[in-house]
Parts: structure tokens; C-alpha cells; sequence
């Protein structure tokens, strides 16, 4: 059984039609990176498998369960979300707004983990500055650590390094592997091909959206994709930690 699918999920905003019968899945133990240009569609489509965007055709499976049978509450106990949005509205303590991630637990137990979670993320010496004093990658490893907060079966995670150094996207990224290895199922929207590439064991191909390849990485980014998709005249080679997207636009 998937940790989360989607069949011929339809959605739209306003007069568009942003999700145009998208399938896909995501298994315990994967991490499956979900890419394609701007507008293509990603972040629709994580929203709609979090009950956040309603359908207007298909089904959405969370944990097997039919998305539209669980309460906000069920939701939220077997998903971690991380939305591509980084604003927080109070200036609380990065400790505390980590710990929202952890409604279900008592207060004491929520705060410990979070310090736990924003260690994890490279955020521990913040834990005790309020997010409104921080730059944005700061701000973006507090939201990482309040979705981390939990052992969620399944981590829903839009655009999670955005705004990071390079060091942090990977220190982010690893993280995301290890829940995964450690059996937890992830859907992560990422824009760095090659970065996807190495950390993602399926690639979801979004264009327009629809899916227009799902596959392992080298064969989702075909010549062929990464020409009619992106734009871009690329080829894969062998590089010391993984494959590398030699690319350039198309002409
Ligand atoms: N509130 C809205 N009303 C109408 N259309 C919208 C709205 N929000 C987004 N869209 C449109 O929906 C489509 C999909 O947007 P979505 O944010 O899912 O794309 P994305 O792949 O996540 O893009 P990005 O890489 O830029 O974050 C786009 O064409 C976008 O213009």
C-alpha cells in the first residue's frame, strides 16, 4: 500500500486548470522529487495531497485512507507538511514555532523535540532567537524543523531549500534521505535538477500540469524532457558524488 496517491487528480484556480489528471505515489522508504518550471504545478499538486486544494476529479490516498474520510486532525497526525510559504506571523522563539509541529504531544515533550529537530537542521544555536530577528534561510531551517518535529510517515516538503547555502541544501536534503531510509515516505518539490537527481530515488516530472515522466532520475530528465520541459540542451555525467547536469538553454 502507497503512503500517498494520487489518481487523475484535476484541480483548478480561479478559471485555470492547474492539476490536469496528475498520478503519482510515494512509498515508504523513498524519496520522490517532484519537479518542472515555474507555474508547472508543484506546488498545487502538494497542496492537494495534503486536503489543502480541493479536487474537482480524482482520488487522493493518504495511508490507503481516502482523503476526503479524515478530519483535519487524522491528516495531520500521519503527514508533515512544509509549505513553499515562509512567513511567520508572530515573533516567537524558533524553539516554539518548531514545536507547532508537534500538536499532538504535551508541551514539554514538544519543546524538547524541537530543540532535538532544529539540531537536526543545522538550527540548534537558534533555537532560542525569535524568527522575526533572522534572515530568510534561518527563518526556512525553523519551518524544516517544525515539519521534522514528528516521525510523520509521510513528509510533504515544497521547495525546502530555497534560500539556503549551499552546505544547508545539502545538510536539508540528507536529513530528508535519512527519514527516508529510516522508512518514512517523502514528496519533495525541488528546482536544482542535479541535486534531485542525487537525493531522490523517482522523479515526478511536472509540466503544464500534467506528469509527463516518472521514472528513476537519469531517465525522468531524459535529453528529451530536459529539452521540451525545461528548456535546456543538458546530459548527465559521472560526477564524484553522484550524477551532474552539464546544461545550457536550448537555442
Ligand atoms: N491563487 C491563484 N489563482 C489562480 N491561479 C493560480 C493561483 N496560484 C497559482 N496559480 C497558477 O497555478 C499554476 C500552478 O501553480 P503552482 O504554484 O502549483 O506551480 P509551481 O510548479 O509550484 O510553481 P513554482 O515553481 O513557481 O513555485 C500556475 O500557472 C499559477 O499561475
Amino acid at each position: 500500500m502507497s503512503l500517498l496517491s494520487l489518481e487523475a487528480v484535476q484541480a483548478r484556480l480561479g478559471r485555470a486548470i492547474v492539476l490536469d489528471g496528475v498520478s503519482l505515489s510515494v512509498e515508504a522508504g523513498e524519496v520522490v522529487a517532484l519537479c518542472g518550471p515555474n507555474g508547472a504545478g508543484k506546488s498545487s499538486a502538494i497542496r492537494a495531497a495534503v486536503g489543502l486544494l480541493e479536487m474537482t476529479g480524482g482520488q487522493i490516498r493518504l495511508g490507503g485512507a481516502d482523503i476526503t474520510d479524515l478530519s483535519p486532525r487524522q491528516r495531520a497526525q500521519c503527514v508533515a507538511y512544509l509549505p513553499q510559504e515562509r512567513r511567520i506571523a508572530w515573533n516567537l522563539p524558533a524553539v516554539e514555532v518548531a514545536a507547532l509541529g508537534a500538536p499532538f504531544l504535551s508541551g514539554a515533550d514538544a519543546l524538547s523535540r524541537a530543540r532535538a529537530a532544529l539540531g537536526e537542521v543545522g538550527a540548534g544555536h537558534l533555537a532560542d532567537r525569535g524568527v522575526a530577528e533572522m534572515s530568510g534561510g534561518e527563518r526556512a531551517r525553523v519551518l524544516l524543523a517544525r515539519a521534522l518535529v514528528i516521525d510523520a510517515p509521510l513528509l510533504l516538503a515544497d521547495e525546502p531549500i530555497a534560500g539556503l547555502d549551499p552546505d544547508a541544501q545539502r545538510l536539508v536534503l540528507e536529513r530528508l534521505r535519512a527519514r527516508a531510509d529510516d522508512g518514512a515516505g517523502v514528496l519533495v518539490s525541488l528546482h536544482d535538477l542535479t541535486l534531485a537527481a542525487t537525493v531522490a530515488d523517482r522523479i515526478v516530472v511536472l509540466d503544464r500540469g500534467r506528469v509527463v515522466a516518472d521514472a528513476p532520475p537519469i531517465q525522468a530528465l531524459s535529453p528529451a524532457v530536459l529539452r521540451e520541459v525545461f528548456g535546456l540542451d543538458g546530459a548527465w555525467i559521472e560526477g564524484p558524488n553522484g550524477p551532474l547536469l552539464a546544461a545550457r538553454r536550448a537555442q
